[in-house]
């Protein structure tokens, strides 16, 4: 029998019933818990204003959280240990947020930092799945300020990717693109799934139940936070 106080080893990242509240005390989410795992896909949806990107910046230590434990790797993470952190729990948001220069100084914005000094082996695996897709000749020397949203997310994934995240965290990164660059999203993530040896995982809000069911295996779903299995079809 096992005991429920012996921590799970293999958990990558645990979110212990997580509330948030504004700063006059009203609860905006109560008692959210998710354990993420290596390889897992989880998709997080819901009504509009249920909480879903509270939870997921709660699970990118980007607000600060009322009640509840974040833990990674089952420890806390300490205010001196959030740059190492964020090398390994990437967050993608709605809109992406580019530098000025190019594509390229776009993707290898990240890895001047001396916490990403060993991802620069990363970038070629990342410009090869870049080149699996029809883009404009010299695409790497455009400007970021020339890209359509579309390119301008698929920069913002690649981006992301070239840390080697365990864990990407994505908050409706496709609701702004059209159907033929959401599935090239969905294909980047795809193929890093495949082709990474260290078994990433993500979590993804969607309002897009259809794209739920394709991209993850697991569905977590707001207000209650509950977490079932993606049925599988026969
Ligand atoms: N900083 C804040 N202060 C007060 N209320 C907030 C704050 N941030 C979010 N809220 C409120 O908390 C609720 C949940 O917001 P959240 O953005 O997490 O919803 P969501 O489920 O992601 O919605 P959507 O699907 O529209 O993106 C909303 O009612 C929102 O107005």
């Amino acid at each position: 029998m096992s005991d429920a106080t012996e921590p799970d080893q293999d958990c990558l990242l645990e979110a212990r019933s997580i509330g948030r509240q504004t700063s006059a005390g009203e609860c905006l989410v109560r008692d959210l818990s998710l354990k993420v795992h290596p390889g897992d896909r989880i998709a997080i949806v819901g009504p509009t204003g249920s909480g879903k990107s509270l939870f997921l910046r709660s699970l990118a230590m980007l607000d600060e959280i009322q009640a509840g434990d974040i833990l990674f790797q089952n420890a806390p993470v300490a205010d001196k240990d959030l740059p190492a952190y964020r090398s390994q729990v990437v967050y993608l948001q709605q809109r992406p947020v580019l530098i000025e220069g190019t594509v390229e100084s776009n993707l290898k914005f990240a890895l001047q930092f001396h916490i990403n000094q060993d991802k620069s082996n990363n970038v070629d695996a990342v410009l090869e799945l870049l080149s699996s897709f029809e883009r404009p000749n010299g695409f790497l020397k455009r400007k970021s300020s020339a890209l359509s949203g579309g390119e301008g997310q698929i920069v913002a994934l690649l981006r992301a990717l070239i840390l080697a995240p365990q864990i990407l965290l994505m908050d409706e990164p496709t609701s702004g693109l059209d159907p033929q660059t959401t599935r090239q999203f969905e294909q980047i993530i795809q193929q890093w799934l495949e082709t990474s040896n260290q078994r990433p995982a993500f979590v993804w809000i969607t309002h897009d139940h259809t794209q739920a069911e394709r991209v993850a295996t697991q569905i977590m779903t707001f207000p209650a936070g509950t977490l079932a299995p993606v049925p599988t079809t026969a």
